[in-house]
């Protein structure tokens, strides 16, 4: 009998189809897998000699249902570099099982990517982290992974990963060491920071009290994505850097006027969009892969 909410609801073989699907219409074979945060989506648009899959052709994948995500898959090069972008991601809260948010990364592996690249915007709990602030994630807090909702739940299929991976080595140091590198030499220094990120199941945004809460136990930023992706992509292998764009400042004071919206995160991004993108696309060509093609 199949396990309750077994990974298995996608099989190695469905990801290998999928993937070779995509594989059968272009000829980019990537090495970095790039995922776009709320108003990142900007972010795709740097690849050159682009190839695009709306996600409704793609066989097995999700849709997207957010404003601020597009729901398209391209492929094309950065700098020379083969890259393959999802410009628009799934969540939790739009009602997709935490197997399906995370499809992606195995497909992404299965396509030849050696490093994930993922990026959201997010809450600073950080009182010293400003909106506009790009925040290199160190590591992450998964809340919903406490009650249980962690994507390797379910059986366990050895050719993805082992049944029990480490996460104290999750993000990458040597790519967070090259992101601060790059970021002083780009004069990003006064708004990059560091931190840890936590998840949450949204959509609502959270109280003050929890707000005050997820920053007692360690959380710079808070937001509603990323961490199942990091978990899946580390599962299988993958190499993982990450960054939250700091939209807006989590509400921690009752006589606060502030109020979280998505229009203000989809704002910030606008903002910041230009920066963020030369810090990605100077961190790729600066990256080592171990791929031929790269
Ligand atoms: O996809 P990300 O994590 O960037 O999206 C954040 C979390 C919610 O989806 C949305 C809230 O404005 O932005
Ligand atoms: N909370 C949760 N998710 C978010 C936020 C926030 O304040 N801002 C952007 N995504």
């Amino acid at each position: 009998e199949t396990p309750r909410g077994t990974s298995a609801m996608y099989s190695y073989e469905d990801c290998k189809a999928t993937a070779d699907w995509l594989l059968a219409q272009t000829s980019v074979r990537p090495v970095v897998g790039i995922v776009c945060g709320s108003g990142m989506g900007g972010l795709a648009d740097m690849l050159k000699d682009q190839v695009a899959f709306n996600y409704k052709d793609i066989p097995n994948f999700p849709q997207s249902t957010v404003h601020g995500h597009a729901g398209r898959l391209v492929f094309g090069t950065l700098k020379g570099r083969p890259c393959v972008c999802m410009q628009g991601r799934f969540h939790l809260y739009e009602g997709y099982a935490i197997q399906k948010i995370t499809l992606p990364m195995r497909i992404f592996s299965l396509l030849g990517v050696e490093t994930v690249i993922l990026t959201n915007a997010a809450g600073g709990l950080n009182q010293d982290f400003k909106v506009g602030d790009i925040m290199i994630m160190k590591d992450h807090i998964n809340m919903p992974g406490f009650a249980g909702n962690n994507p390797l739940a379910g059986a366990n299929d050895d050719r993805f990963g082992v049944r029990f991976p480490c996460m104290s080595d999750a993000y990458d140091r040597e790519l967070q060491q090259l992101a601060v590198d790059v970021g002083q030499e780009l004069g990003y220094g006064d708004f990059l920071r560091e931190g840890v990120y936590c998840v949450l199941g949204g959509p609502s945004f959270e109280t003050i009290a929890e707000c005050r809460m997820l920053h007692k136990l360690g959380a710079d930023a808070v937001g509603m994505s990323t961490a199942h992706e990091v978990i899946a992509a580390r599962h299988c292998g993958m190499r993982v850097f990450a960054l939250s764009l700091i939209t807006n400042k989590a509400v921690m004071d009752y006589d606060s006027e502030e109020k979280a919206n998505h229009e203000e995160v989809l704002e910030t991004g606008q903002h910041r969009a230009i920066q963020l993108e030369k810090l990605v696309s100077t961190m790729v060509t600066r990256m080592e892969y171990n791929n031929t093609n790269a």
